[in-house]
């Protein structure tokens, strides 16, 4: 049990808003709590969330009494998605997931490596990694909506209360975040959110409380609780519950599933999935590095093949690989180097003969705007001002490696190895050049572009190409709608957007697969 709460009472002013409220809530367990306007949901999340005390009853987490912890202690253990945040932070969208963080953080508010990790990756999990750098107050009503979210996935808590989370997001982002909030519970986190979607509810949840007049009208799984009785109590709405000859069950208004059994469409509730086809899903496993120009490639291949859904996860190629070696389903693997494709496909991961090379990464060299321009020379590193050179660990991160080649050739990796900080991955030196803890900094070129006016960036030879390649994987459950992605990788439309987003075209399809 992570949470529960017992015999609730609560009252805003003389009104009593809620009474008698008892519910609990398990780790792997995704609850929806569904009730008309005004009864009562978001009063019952403020008091879980110890924002509220509540007149009567008690509520505990795990062991804790919620109303001894402190607020940093419940944060460490609650994350809540408000349901109109309404404040508008003028901040990067990156800093405002980071926030998220705090409650880990000393006083000082000093965010670790493995703080800024887990911004990137809540990011990444939500598939919103290109919006990092925008500011947060240019975003859309649903693109906030998706970063508070991710705010709340990075401060790593055990338990996630989200009220009325999918507000203000599109049909495709509903659905998404639906699935996700699903992926999460069956990751072992205990999910509350409150939701004005039968439908939703049904299809995602896996336990559903009903609340009627700040009353449980009912507590339990969503077929049995998400009767056309129990809607009617709550929405004053007739409602059916139909189901497809696959199994699947869908909530309608009674006006409207009447309407379609008595057209040709309606016919389509009693079809099997093969006469009506279900959208194709196409799971892409790619380098945190790619975030930015797959999210706009995606949308062009997906207008292109309206019938697929595309869903990408970004990730640290090492970590990608485990999930693959874990049997993770994905159809197209898209790593920063050939060697990770050498190592996916030596661990047979991939089918060798799909593979191909579709995009190039720099290496460059970047310093702050405001400080002097970098000089084209490696040998001005040697200089008293660069202290702090900042790099990607160069046994595990591409850019690291390439950096510390480009030194060695040079003469210069012995002399300038004390004055390194190396990071665990490739975005975080540019990071600490923008907030002015390095010197310089060795990037790829795609990384830089995202800090482009504010950096100075200086081209590194190297001597070796730094090709992206990709390749359909062996698993695949639809290996001919992969194989088209990574055609689609190599057509004009797709490289214009890879150039804008600071990549070069590849010199060679043909990737080194035997070579590592
Ligand atoms: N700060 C407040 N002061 C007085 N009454 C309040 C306050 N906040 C909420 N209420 C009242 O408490 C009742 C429950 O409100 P609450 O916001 O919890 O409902 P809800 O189920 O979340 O509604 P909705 O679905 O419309 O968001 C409503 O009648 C509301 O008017």
């Amino acid at each position: 049990m992570m949470l529960r709460a017992a015999h609730l009472a609560y009252a805003h002013g003389h009104r009593m808003v809620l009474e008698d409220v008892s519910l609990q809530l398990n780790a792997g367990e995704s609850v929806a709590l569904l009730g008309a306007n005004g009864s009562g949901k978001s009063t019952l999340i403020r008091l879980l969330l110890g924002i509220l005390k509540p007149l009567r009853g008690e509520i505990r987490l795990r062991d804790s009494d919620l109303h001894a912890l402190s607020a940093k202690e419940r944060a460490q253990r609650l994350a809540y998605v408000p349901q109109d945040h309404g404040v508008v932070f003028p901040f990067l969208v990156r800093d405002v997931v980071l926030m998220g963080r705090l409650p880990h953080q000393s006083w000082l508010g000093v965010a670790s490596a493995h703080d800024r990790e887990q911004a990137e990756a809540a990011l990444a999990r939500l598939g919103i990694s290109g919006l990092a750098e925008r500011s947060y107050m240019e975003l859309s009503g649903g693109q906030r909506q998706l970063v508070i979210i991710a705010r709340a996935l990075a401060q790593e808590t055990p338990i996630l209360i989200l009220d009325e989370p999918v507000t203000g997001l599109d049909y495709g982002n509903q659905h998404r975040l639906m699935a996700q909030i699903q992926d999460l519970a069956d990751s072992g986190y205990a999910i509350l959110q409150s939701s004005h979607y039968p439908e939703h509810a049904l299809s995602t949840a896996n336990r559903v409380i009903l609340l009627k007049d700040g009353r449980v009208l009912a507590d339990g799984p969503p077929i049995e609780v998400l009767h056309p009785q129990h809607l009617r109590a709550l929405y004053d709405i007739d409602t059916e519950c139909l189901e497809t000859s696959d199994g699947r069950r869908v909530i309608l208004p009674k006006a409207l599933s009447s309407a379609l059994s008595q057209s040709r469409r309606g016919a389509c509730l009693n079809l099997s999935s093969e006469e009506y086809p279900m959208t194709h899903t196409l799971h892409i496993f790619a380098s945190l590095t790619l975030a930015e120009p797959f999210q706009e490639i995606i949308q062009g291949f997906t207008s292109a093949h309206p019938d697929v859904s595309v869903k990408p996860t970004y990730g640290f190629c090492g970590a990608l690989m485990e999930q693959m070696a874990a049997g993770a389903s994905v159809d197209v693997f898209a790593p920063s180097s050939e060697p990770m494709l050498a190592k996916a496909a030596a661990q047979g991961f991939v089918q060798t003969d799909t593979a191909v090379n579709y995009a190039r990464n720099r290496l460059v060299l970047v310093s702050l705007m405001r400080d002097y321009p970098l000089a084209p020379k490696l040998e001005a590193l040697m200089e008293e001002r660069y202290a702090r050179i900042a790099i990607g660990d160069p046994e595990s991160v591409p850019p690291g490696r390439y950096a510390r080649m480009a030194l060695e050739k040079a003469g210069l990796w012995q002399d300038l190895e004390a004055r390194m900080q190396k990071y665990p991955d490739g975005l975080q030196p540019l990071q600490a050049v923008l907030e002015g803890n390095a010197d310089a900094a060795f990037v790829f070129a795609s990384t830089a572009n995202s800090a482009s006016g504010k950096v100075h960036i200086v081209d590194i030879p190297v001597g070796v190409s730094m090709h992206y390649p990709v390749a359909v994987t062996t698993k695949s459950a639809e290996p001919e709608l992969a194989r088209a992605f990574v055609v689609y990788l190599q057509t004009d439309a797709a490289q214009k957007v890879l150039e804008i987003t600071g990549f070069a075209p590849a010199l060679s399809a043909q990737p080194l697969l035997n070579a590592f």
